[in-house]
């Protein structure tokens, strides 16, 4: 099997000057930015299964030397007017986006651009127009410099089956040119921010999902980056591997950049301090989630109806679900869709699905 690390070239697809700068969302550029570090913090707080001893410290101890956080005093990332095309069909489209240390949920429907712009952000796709810019470092221009600083986990993550954790990490450290003493100590040091220092000599092909994801991250980080792009890294992974993968993002994420590309909207809720919306292309939104899920607070109802079909044309639902007295649906509608529909606190997917859908007389719910 071949290990999922990428270094090939960008595409060579038609590039275009500019013809569209349009930023598309409330936080695209130059807007006064919240970190969230509040939100996320707390919600680890709860969570006794995780370890949360990484930040500033645990990077120096796990990766090297710090880096300043944000050079130049610019944004860590900054997108400006991305475009793709293929062919005649725009993939993506004026986006703009400037990110500093966080995780960013990236969501959009199936086609929406999301893979597009991750591989325009991890060089691996030339932009037809725009730039990208991490750390000042225009990825068309240095792409090399640019994969310096970032960390990615694609969506198809091979690992070595017969080696442990520890060999396939150093090996992958000197293929990226770590010495043997540093490729071993840099593995050690990750593999404890990943919560597998006791499975280090382990074979891989005795990991579960989540174990293996976390390898995927580790192997992100080698090159200690500023910026860390994962492509759905919970899908598939049972309720407690997803909520220890998306809590190391999460405290990653205290000092870095993560770009967290998902359908799973919960994953965003739960750790995310900014979320961006893509659709058909176009970044819809880019805001912080609580702002987001405010655009249907007192929206959200649930009720219990015979048949679902009586109220889906009218009504988005949420969610559905069987009970013994009928069926439980959860509805986002400015009145009750029901006498006895009772209001209920909303969530991120409400107000996601909200802006997602066309039919919303209040603009889908853009904040
Ligand atoms: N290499 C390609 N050649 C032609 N069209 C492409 C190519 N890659 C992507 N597209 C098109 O660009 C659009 C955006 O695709 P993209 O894969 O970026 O969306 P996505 O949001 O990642 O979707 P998904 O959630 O299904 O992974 C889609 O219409 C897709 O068909």
């Amino acid at each position: 099997m071949t290990p999922s690390t990428r270094d090939g070239p960008a595409d060579e697809s038609t590039d275009e000057p500019a013809t569209d700068g349009s930023t598309g969302g409330d936080r695209s550029t130059g807007d006064d930015r919240s970190t969230g570090d509040d939100r996320s913090t707390e919600r680890r707080a709860g969570d006794a299964i995780f370890r949360s001893d990484l930040g500033r410290a645990g990077r120096s101890a796990a990766t090297g030397a710090e880096r300043d956080p944000e050079p130049d005093g610019g944004p860590r990332v900054r997108i400006d007017g991305v475009g793709k095309r293929y062919g005649d069909q725009w993939a993506l489209r004026g986006v703009s986006l400037d990110l500093d240390s966080g995780v960013l949920g990236l969501l959009g429907p199936n086609g929406a651009g999301k893979s597009t712009l991750m591989g325009i952000l991890t060089t691996f796709t030339a932009p037809t127009e725009g730039t990208i810019t991490v750390d000042g470092v225009d990825v068309r221009e240095d792409p090399t410099a640019v994969r310096s600083r970032l960390g990615y986990l694609p969506q198809e993550f091979g690992v070595y089956p017969d080696l442990t954790a520890r060999e396939f990490l150093e090996y992958l450290g000197a293929l990226r040119g770590l010495s043997r003493a540093t490729a071993r100590e840099r593995a050690v040091d990750l593999l404890s921010v990943v919560n597998l220092a006791d499975a280090a000599d382990r074979r891989l092909d005795t990991f579960s999902g989540g174990m293996t994801q976390r390898v995927g991250i580790a192997q992100a980080l080698l090159a200690d980056p500023d910026v860390l792009v994962v492509d759905e890294p919970t899908v598939g992974l049972d309720p407690t591997e997803r909520a220890r993968c998306r809590n190391v993002l999460a405290d990653l994420a205290r000092d870095r950049v993560v770009v967290l590309s998902t359908h799973i909207v919960s994953d965003v809720e739960a750790t995310a301090s900014d979320v961006a919306v893509l659709v058909d292309g176009r970044l819809r939104t880019h805001t912080d989630p609580e702002t987001l899920v405010e655009t249907v607070d007192g929206r959200v109802w649930e009720c219990v109806v015979d048949d679902r079909a009586t109220l889906a044309p009218d009504y988005l639902v949420t969610n559905t679900a069987r009970r013994g007295d009928g069926r439980r649906v959860r509805v986002v509608a400015d009145d009750p869709p029901t006498d006895d529909a009772t209001p209920v606190d909303p969530t991120l997917e409400d107000a996601y699905l909200a802006l997602l859908d066309d039919r919303d007389p209040n603009g889908g719910g853009r904040p």
